[in-house]
């Protein structure tokens, strides 16, 4: 008996705008909204398919031209999905490039404009088998995900609002206590800070503090290649022992493979690595021992689930990066984590910085600082359209349509330079 799941009848995607604290990082600070898309696959059979992504301008224009062109689509044609982006974008952009806040630069657009909708498809190819998308990730390894504690530098507030309920996050102090409170409210046993805001030295007493008051906990510390590479040899030599990966502390596979030399530290990233063609380079340079997936930029789950293979392949660790998100993408991210054998570091999450969703609660729940993987079929989660709709509002309010982290910094600070490679 073969299973018909239908093919895709319309596809809709809609911006949303949800609220975020003043985060510091290497070029610049968060706007007081992040930007996301809610992918919406229908199917003539009448079920849908969900996926997550950026919206920043130039990729909703992208998502847009190949939702347009779906209709039709078989749900279990992922390589005609393929074939649809790439048919697409060649024509309506030229295949360019896309770019992300200032901080990742993608050399095609194929991969990132592609992965919400493959996420959509493998969720309707679920519903139709009644079977979780981690079955059709070749099955969970492991039925909790684990992720870590995302710590970041902070204004106290938004300029011109209040005092949000984190408060400043600037001292060693500080961040010890937004360390505390994340911990408590989510059981993390990993904690990651966001570096690259203040001179190396404040931020490696940082680390000391953190590792002082979490003595048995995971640390690690990314300054989004902000160091040079004596810098960044010098922070890897005090803090060896300390933490268990230096994620991308100057920029460059060339940089990174300088200070891989002089540390027995692994380095890890989310900045040199960052597509197929950087792979072999890394590995010739032996640049970095592990790499940060992330299915949003690298074309969705099965090609991360591939990532995690050529890690695997060449005696390279794998872990996971993330960028503010909603609950469909940390559907999508804990499935993905499941059923990839050697994701064996706690994933990044910028979830408990959010405080508004589009998903119905109760599918996702952090306890001991890990998510239960949904049982249910598919990516195991529903959309609450209400609250789609209002946070949609909230996207046509708002007057971001981009993420703008320098300029925003530059409303403050006028002088403000991003800082990689400066110290
Ligand atoms: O690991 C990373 O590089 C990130 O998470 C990049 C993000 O853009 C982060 O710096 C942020 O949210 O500001
Ligand atoms: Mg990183």
């Amino acid at each position: 008996m073969t299973v018909d799941g239908g093919r895709i009848s319309r596809v809709s995607v809609t911006p949303v705008a949800f609220r975020d604290p003043p985060l510091l990082n290497v070029v610049g600070v968060h706007q007081p909204f992040v930007l996301r898309a809610i992918v919406q696959a229908h199917t003539d059979s009448g079920l849908v398919g969900l996926g997550e992504t950026y919206a920043d301008q130039a990729h909703l224009d992208r998502l847009d031209a190949v939702a347009a062109a779906l209709p039709g689509l078989d749900v279990f044609d992922a390589h005609g999905l393929r074939r649809v982006v790439v048919e697409t974008l060649g024509r309506s952009t030229g295949g360019a490039g896309a770019s992300f806040g200032g901080m990742l630069e993608v050399s095609s657009a194929v991969d990132t404009v592609a992965a919400p909708f493959e996420v959509a498809l493998l969720d309707l190819q679920g519903r139709t088998l009644g079977r979780p998308v981690s079955d059709l990730l070749g099955g969970a390894v492991r039925d909790r995900v684990p992720f870590s504690a995302y710590l970041f530098y902070k204004w106290a507030g938004h300029p011109g609002q209040d005092e949000d309920s984190w408060g400043e996050g600037v001292t060693p102090e500080q961040m010890v206590a937004q360390a505390r409170r994340m911990v408590d409210e989510y059981g993390f046993t990993a904690i990651k800070l966001k570096g690259g805001v203040f001179e190396p030295g404040h931020e490696v007493e940082t680390v000391e503090a953190l590792a002082a008051a979490f003595p048995s906990y995971a640390l690690r510390i990314d300054p989004n290649g902000a160091w040079t590479v004596d810098t960044s040899i010098k922070v890897a030599h005090r803090l060896a022992g300390v933490l268990e990966y230096l994620e991308d502390p100057t920029p460059g596979i060339d940089g990174m493979a300088q200070v891989a030399r002089h540390t027995d530290l692994p380095l890890a990233t989310n900045m040199c690595v960052i597509a197929f063609e950087h792979l072999k380079p890394a590995v010739a340079a032996d640049a970095v021992q592990v790499v940060l997936s992330d299915h949003h930029l690298w074309g969705g789950l099965r090609r991360s689930a591939l990532l995690g293979g050529i890690c695997e392949t060449f005696g390279m660790g794998l872990s996971m990066h993330s960028n503010s998100h909603l609950g469909v993408s940390l559907a999508a991210m804990t499935h993905l984590a499941a059923a990839t054998p050697n994701l064996t570091y706690a994933c990044d999450t910028h979830y408990p910085w959010k405080t508004e969703e589009v998903i119905r609660p109760g599918a996702l729940e952090f306890r001991d600082g890990s998510v239960a993987v949904p049982t249910g079929p598919g990516l195991g989660v529903e959309l609450d359209e209400d609250a789609l709709g209002a946070l949609h509002e909230q996207y046509e309010r708002c007057g971001q349509r981009g993420r703008e982290d320098t300029t925003y910094m530059r409303t403050v600070e006028p002088g403000f330079t991003p800082n990689t490679a400066r110290w």
